[in-house]
């Protein structure tokens, strides 16, 4: 069984960022720990304030924000971070290689019924003589490292630093992630989809027809049954997609004119995308790709499209009808 460490040296992965990835998996074993305890660490239920995006902050998430906060700026290679949990960018060291994006808990609507969780990570390189969150405005395409932990019945890790997607699993004897799958590859084809069907008479027209074919089924135009699934938490949906294929997403819709989209470009569509794209699919908004995208600030939000190349391309073939 290959360790974590032992993979980003056989794959001759740069020392630095090596170290940095050996960094987010302390802090996603960390936290894996508080959530296997759950109401017994003191994790479960809201608190009284609300983070940048107007939600209400879980203890979880700041819990789990400052966990991961105090252990990046201890990291001498992290020049700043950026986090759902924090209004703007926080920087670290000024000499640091690497910036940070993160969604510390994400799912967090499923902390109190014990359901999946997980934290996401993105890694972009610092651009010299830029600082703050200018440094961040780069396209996901810059990514050199993506990853999410999901704290489920096992603690997962996917990971990619543009070689492949890998798949590594927390062994709770040693403490250690251990290679569990060396070369995701996401079917192109697949029977599966997630969406939150309730929004459903919000969505655009594109989408309500993809969606009411898949449901239309054999008898439907696409003559073939489709199932559905929604965990509602993307690090668990998108987990599902890279082991057996499916289509994720997350629309575009009027459902809160001022909000039309749901998901956060930074530190949720981003690195999905990567992880995604690595292992043989497809992320797009249903207009362009995700990886492509020039962020203007860093909690912008986004529609995404993912999943196994065949079935996305079709959706975006409602998109351009
Ligand atoms: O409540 P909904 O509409 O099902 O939305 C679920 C989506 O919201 C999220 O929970 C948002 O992420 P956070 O929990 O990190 O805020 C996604 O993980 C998930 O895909
Ligand atoms: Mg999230
Ligand atoms: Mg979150």
């Amino acid at each position: 069984m290959s360790s974590l460490h032992a993979q980003l040296q056989s794959r001759n992965v740069d020392p630095e960022l090596a170290s940095l990835i050996l960094t987010l998996a302390e802090c996603g074993s960390a936290i894996s720990t508080l959530v296997r305890g759950g109401a017994l660490s003191g994790i479960l239920g809201a608190t009284e304030s609300e983070n940048v995006q107007g939600e209400t902050q879980k203890k979880l998430d700041v819990i789990a924000n400052d966990l991961i906060k105090e252990r990046l700026s201890a990291q001498p290679l992290v020049q700043a971070l950026a986090s759902e949990e924090e209004d703007h960018s926080v920087d670290a060291n000024p000499a640091g290689r690497f910036l940070v994006s993160f969604d510390p808990l994400d799912g967090s609507s499923n902390i109190d019924i014990n359901s999946l969780v997980g934290t996401i990570f993105s890694v972009l390189p610092a651009q010299s003589g830029v600082s703050g969150e200018a440094a961040f405005m780069q396209p996901g395409r810059n990514q050199l490292a993506a990853c999410y932990i999901l704290y489920g019945p096992a603690t997962v890790m996917a990971l990619t630093t543009g070689q492949g997607t890998w798949m590594f699993t927390l062994d709770p004897q040693t403490d250690t992630f251990v290679l569990s799958d060396g070369q995701v590859q996401i079917p192109q084809q697949t029977g599966e989809f997630a969406i939150n069907a309730s929004n459903q008479r919000f969505w655009q027209p594109a989408m309500q027809r993809y969606i009411a074919d898949l449901i239309a089924g054999k008898e439907g135009p696409r003559g073939r049954n489709f199932n559905m699934r929604w965990i509602a938490a993307m690090v668990g949906d998108v987990h599902r997609v890279l082991s057996r294929g499916g289509l994720f997403t997350y629309p575009q819709d009027t459902k809160n004119p001022a909000k039309p989209y749901k998901l956060r470009l930074m530190y949720e569509a981003n690195p999905m995308a990567m992880l995604v794209e690595q292992a043989g699919g497809v992320a797009s908004t249903g207009y362009e790709t995700i990886l492509d995208i020039e962020p203007e600030q860093i909690h912008q939000r986004v529609a995404v499209i993912l999943g196994s190349k065949d079935e996305v391309e079709t959706c975006l073939d409602y998109h351009k009808a």
